[in-house]
């Protein structure tokens, strides 16, 4: 895991490097500032030569001016890789998330999805903004103490120093690392179940209002949150304990530090000034060791996040782009005909087939209608036809050509489908409008309201085509976004046109205008996914699925 995490900073790797590059030296100035005065003391204790006061405060004033400005240095370039490293960390997640859209994403909730996008990539930039260079210095800074020890006071006090600093850095990072590490994996999927929570009480706060489930829906908010604040305790507690350890072995190393120097002073091995200097060098060390405190605490985060962002980014698509995508252009003649052979087909874990052996052809132009009692496949038939899935047998085909062969891109050019359920995007009418053929004119746009029997109801709004129609269509009827999502299927004139029970919103004169005025609107090929015979007597064929079987259907006689 640690590995993925690294790849993912790749790009970044110069600005990190320079940041921790400006940490060493901003630390050692830092530590030259305790180091230098105590050199003074104990060359004055001992009566020996100093600098003139002139020169010791040129040098106080130069190392801090160092250390301040390479201090600026770090932060620039740290936050500058920062955010470079958030772009690519959120444009590699999309990049990811695409193939795996519809389909796997829909399965996996939009909130779960947010919070992946969100605070799991935010976990991964702060572990690589924040704390890679300081465990880079934590490491040289130390070494360094070691080595100067050893040559101040001999390998003995060298030696005494570095056990000193292994067993700080064992305990802050060993205090509580087993159960940081589950904490931190229990909390990534608290916090995306919890997103999930507020995304679906969102969504559904109308029901929630309506049926008075206010109650019952905030306390699966606050057993979540009861869960986040239990595991942010136990996270505190060691948090707690590992500060604790980042003083105590100052205070232990200090002592280290008199109870060899003081014997080796009296003996005249070495002298004040050296003991001094090695003194100084505990606290000075101190700030770069504490980097290994903050590696306890984003560690874990940063590698339950990493985990989480893995496994969705690993997760396999439901269907892959072809090796040699082969290209349906919508001129073709064969583009607007559609063919199923022998298709089934199951939901993936599920044991039900929902399609068996389904055989259909639909002619150019030709207006077809799929029936079938609710859950019976219907919607499924088209998600086959747009590889929302695979079917495990048989083939679909557009233009004689199985569609597993044809580019993802050029097959969803040539079908456009209405939905059941149509999602509308923030923005206005005409962006709404515009999401499948953003170049259309004002004239075409008026024409596909026209033959959506919208134009009234955009007339009567005071903003016309620039009217909001409000976070998922909330300021819009049922039967009205249902006519937006239809003219937008119409503007763009695809070969191919499957509309899901378009009008099941609609009252029945505004449904039987519709089904009048589709002719023409439409020279497309049509899969009308329907349940009322009013609709079924504009359709020239008639197909009826029944237990996953489908079979040709008698068209309603005339004033059925
Ligand atoms: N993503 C899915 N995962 C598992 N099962 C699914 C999924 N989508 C649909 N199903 C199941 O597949 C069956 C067919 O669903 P489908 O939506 O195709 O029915 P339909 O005929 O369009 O129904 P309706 O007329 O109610 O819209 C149903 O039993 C449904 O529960």
């Amino acid at each position: 895991m640690i590995g993925h995490l690294l790849s993912m900073a790749r790009g970044s790797a110069g600005l990190l490097a320079l940041s921790a590059a400006a940490r060493t030296v901003t630390l050692l100035c830092g530590a030259a500032l305790l180091v230098f005065p105590a050199w003074l003391v104990g060359r004055l204790a001992e009566g020996l030569s100093v600098p003139g006061l002139g020169t010791v405060i040129a040098v106080m004033i130069g190392l801090a001016l160092a250390k301040g400005l390479t201090r600026y240095a770090e932060q620039l370039s740290g936050h500058t890789a920062a955010f470079a490293l958030l772009e690519q960390l959120r444009v590699r997640l999309y990049e990811k998330l695409i193939p795996l859209a519809p389909a796997v994403t829909a399965s996996r909730g939009s909130g779960r999805l947010l919070s992946s996008a969100t605070r799991d990539v935010d976990r991964v930039e702060v572990f690589f903004a924040h704390t890679l260079a300081p465990v880079i210095t934590a490491v040289l800074l130390p070494l360094a103490s070691v080595g100067l020890a050893s040559m101040l006071a001999g390998a003995g006090m060298g030696i005494a120093l570095l056990s000193i600093y292994l067993a700080a850095a064992a305990a802050l990072i060993g205090i509580g690392r087993r159960s940081s590490r589950t904490t931190s994996t229990t909390q990534v999927r608290t916090r995306g179940s919890l997103a999930q929570e507020v995304s679906d009480d969102l969504r559904g706060r109308s029901e929630i209002t309506i049926f008075g489930a206010q109650e019952q829906r905030a306390q699966r908010v606050d057993e979540l949150g009861a869960q986040l604040a239990s595991s942010a305790r136990r996270t505190s507690v060691m948090q707690g304990l590992r500060a604790a350890a980042g003083q105590g072995w100052q205070v232990a190393a200090l002592f280290t530090v008199l109870l060899l120097g003081l014997p080796l002073v009296r003996g005249g091995e070495i002298g004040w000034t050296e003991l001094l200097v090695v003194l100084a060098l505990v606290p000075a060390t101190a700030p770069a060791l504490s980097a290994v405190e903050a590696l306890g605490i984003s560690l874990p985060a940063a590698l339950a996040s990493a985990a989480n962002l893995r496994d969705l980014e690993e997760s396999p698509p439901a269907v892959v782009e072809p090796t040699q995508p082969v290209m349906v252009h919508p001129e073709e003649p064969g583009a607007a005909s559609v063919s199923f052979r022998d298709v089934s087909f199951g939901y993936p874990g599920t044991d039900r087939e929902v399609l068996s052996g389904v055989d259909l052809r639909i002619e150019p132009g030709e207006v077809a209608a799929v029936v079938g009692v609710s859950g019976s496949g219907k919607s499924t038939l088209a998600s086959l036809l747009t590889r929302v899935w695979d079917p495990q047998q048989g083939q679909v085909q557009l233009a004689g050509t199985d569609i597993r062969e044809v580019s993802l891109r050029s097959l969803r050019a040539n079908i456009t489908v209405v939905e059941q359920r149509p999602v509308l995007v923030s923005g206005t009418i005409r962006e709404n409008l515009l999401l499948g053929i953003p170049a259309a004119s004002e004239q075409e746009i008026l024409a596909a309201c026209r033959a959506a029997c919208l134009e009234g109801d955009i007339a009567a709004m005071a903003e016309g085509l620039d009217t909001e129609p409000g976070a998922e269509g909330a300021r819009l009827s049922g039967g009205q976004a249902q006519r937006l999502a239809l003219a937008r299927g119409y503007l763009r004139r695809s070969p191919v046109l499957i509309l899901d029970e378009i009008t099941s919103a609609q009252d029945p004169l505004t449904q039987a205008e519709i089904l009048r005025r589709m002719p023409e609107a439409t020279s497309a090929t049509v899969i009308m996914i329907a349940h009322r015979s009013a609709v079924l007597r504009h359709v020239q064929t008639v197909y009826e699925i029944d237990q996953g079987l489908l079979r040709a259907a008698a068209r309603p006689a005339p004033g059925a």
